[in-house]
């Protein structure tokens, strides 16, 4: 069976990756699945535990990581953030694709161990906007966004490590460059040549 495709989207804080995400799976022809991350940070008003985040304690974030169980994990502005490998394996093994939305920290992890993904860096319009947006969301102290905002530098600079920059000057043209980006994965010769192979290896058989 053919396997599934990763797509990656990633960014930096307060850029939009929730806002864009979300509008993403709203779309009526989506179909791949979404790695919900386990995170040690406390839930936002309005977030729902299993639907948002799976959301632990940091001994049982360790336990985790002690066990083997995270495909990566990163600690960003004093919490854990990290997505179980279970999901991941079993759905690309089933041949569906499966969407990571995680911070540069993780992403780079993830290509490491698995190249073959689509890495996709959501970029702000301009830096100001990066803050703005932060500052307009409101779930934040000061002090944490200007940590976030002071992150976002490094990470940005880190862009070169991926495939695609999609900027989210707008929720609705960000989502169709995504969906222009994973109908062209879909079509790597890399992902399709080995069912090829298979089929002539069993005729040749
Ligand atoms: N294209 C956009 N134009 C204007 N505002 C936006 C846009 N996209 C997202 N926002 C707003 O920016 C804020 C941050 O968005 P969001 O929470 O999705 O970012 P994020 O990248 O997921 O952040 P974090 O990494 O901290 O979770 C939200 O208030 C959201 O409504
Ligand atoms: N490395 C990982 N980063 C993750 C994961 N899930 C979310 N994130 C990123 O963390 C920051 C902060 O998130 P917030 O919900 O507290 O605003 C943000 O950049 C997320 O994308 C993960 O599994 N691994």
């Amino acid at each position: 069976m053919k396997r599934g495709v990763l797509i990656v989207l990633s960014g930096p804080s307060g850029v939009g990756k929730g806002t864009v995400r979300k509008a993403l799976f709203e779309e009526p022809d989506i179909d791949f699945q979404y790695s919900i991350s386990m995170t040690t940070r406390q839930p936002r008003s309005g977030e729902v535990n299993g639907e948002d985040y799976f959301f632990v304690t940091r001994d049982e974030f360790e336990t985790e990581i002690a066990n083997g169980d995270m495909l990566e994990y990163a600690e960003y502005v004093g919490n854990y953030y990290g997505t179980p490998k279970k999901f991941i394996d079993q759905t690309l093994a089933a041949g569906r694709d499966v969407l990571l939305e995680i911070d540069v920290q993780g992403a780079l992890q993830v290509k490491e161990k698995m190249p073959e993904g689509a890495y996709i860096f959501l970029t702000p319009p301009d830096l100001a906007a990066l803050k703005e947006r932060l500052i307009g969301r409101g779930t934040e102290a000061m002090e944490v966004i200007d940590r976030r905002v002071s992150a976002a530098t490094a990470e940005i600079r880190m862009m070169a490590n991926y495939d695609y920059a999609v900027v989210n000057d707008e929720v609705s043209l960000a989502v169709n460059r995504i969906k222009d980006i994973i109908k062209v994965e879909r079509l790597r010769v890399n992902r399709v040549l080995p069912e090829y192979i298979k089929m002539i290896e069993e005729l040749e058989a």
